[in-house]
């Protein structure tokens, strides 16, 4: 792995908001430099997008810090959700100047951005309540009860197929981080120990196995979801990155899903999501 991509110290204080943004940027990046997952771009290929690399991914990532210490700033001087929705905006609109209108990272502003605030938040009041229960207590509400783009990929792909999305995942407290990948990764640390890439294989895999990715719906509909799933699910009931093999059996998924144009941009910024947690709750 690239140096530039090793841990730097954990926030020694929580509520360093500064670092807390670097963290969260870091772990896009780690994210990005994980090879196979399926359909995704990562620092070998760009997966089944023609419009991303993994050098836009990361560009778009550094972008991100200043906004995701914005966010963990504001979470720790009690922002509400109005105050939140603003720096995400602002966010978004960076990275698409940055990306030349490529939407790199708008599910991760979110998901992310909203962990960052919370860590801030936690930092400030001292206390020790997990990230996403106080995202989900403190502004789930608003994320339910907030303005819907009707003509976004993901809320097209809700309607039609009874999707929650990113906004459930967040108001719930993000349940697909806690209850699927941090068991996957934690799993898979003894699976392969010291390889901390297939440790990231496989929470990936997981995250796709068991996640209603909105992006797998746009791309290929209920048929591509359930392609992507079993995929995925195969790969994990025959032993994972545990298997004899295993990079050859993930990249021949990795190219069924690029020859089916799918791409699970939500379970990547969930991996990146498990890896903040990872960090931020050890
Ligand atoms: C709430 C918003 C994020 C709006 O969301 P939207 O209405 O678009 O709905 P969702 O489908 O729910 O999700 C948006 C993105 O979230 C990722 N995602 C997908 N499924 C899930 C899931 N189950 N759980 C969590 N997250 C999920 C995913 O983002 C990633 O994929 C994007 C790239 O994919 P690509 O295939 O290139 O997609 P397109 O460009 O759409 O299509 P093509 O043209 O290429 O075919 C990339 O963004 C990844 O991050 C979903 O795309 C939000 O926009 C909003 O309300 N913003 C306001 C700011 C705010 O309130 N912020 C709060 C404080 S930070
Ligand atoms: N590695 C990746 N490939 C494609 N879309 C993404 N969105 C977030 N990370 C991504």
């Amino acid at each position: 792995m690239n140096a530039a991509l090793k841990w730097q110290s954990q926030p020694r204080r929580e509520s360093d908001a500064e670092q807390i943004g670097q963290l969260a940027s870091l772990c896009l990046k780690l994210e990005v430099a994980t090879y196979p997952k399926p359909g995704l771009v990562s620092h070998l290929d760009n997966g089944a997008h023609a419009d991303m690399d993994a050098a836009l991914l990361y560009l778009s990532a550094d972008t991100l810090a200043p906004f995701f210490g914005d966010l963990a700033a504001a979470g720790a001087e009690g922002a509400g959700m109005n105050r939140l929705r603003a720096i995400g905006v602002a966010a978004e609109r960076a990275m698409m100047a940055a990306t030349s209108g490529v939407n790199t990272h708008r599910g991760a502003i979110f998901g992310l951005g909203l962990l960052c605030a919370a860590a801030g938040y936690r930092g400030a009041l001292g206390i020790r309540k997990s990230l996403g229960e106080l995202v989900s207590q403190r502004w789930g509400d608003a994320i339910l009860s907030g303005p819907v783009s009707l003509r976004s990929h993901g809320s097209v792909a809700a309607r039609s197929h009874g999707a929650g999305g990113a906004r459930a995942e967040a108001a719930g407290g993000f349940r697909s981080v806690y209850d699927i990948a941090l068991p996957a990764l934690y799993a898979a640390r003894t699976l392969a120990p010291h390889d901390e890439e297939a440790v990231r294989v496989q929470t990936c895999m997981t995250l796709i196995a068991e996640v209603t990715d909105t992006n797998l719906l746009h791309r290929g509909g209920a048929e591509g979801l359930r392609f992507a799933q079993a995929s995925a699910s195969a790969f994990l009931a025959t032993g994972g990155v545990g298997s004899f093999r295993w990079r050859e059996r993930a990249a021949d998924i990795h190219r069924a899903f690029v020859a089916r144009n799918l791409s699970p941009g939500g379970s990547a910024d969930l991996l990146a999501m498990a890896l903040f947690i990872d960090r931020m709750e050890r």
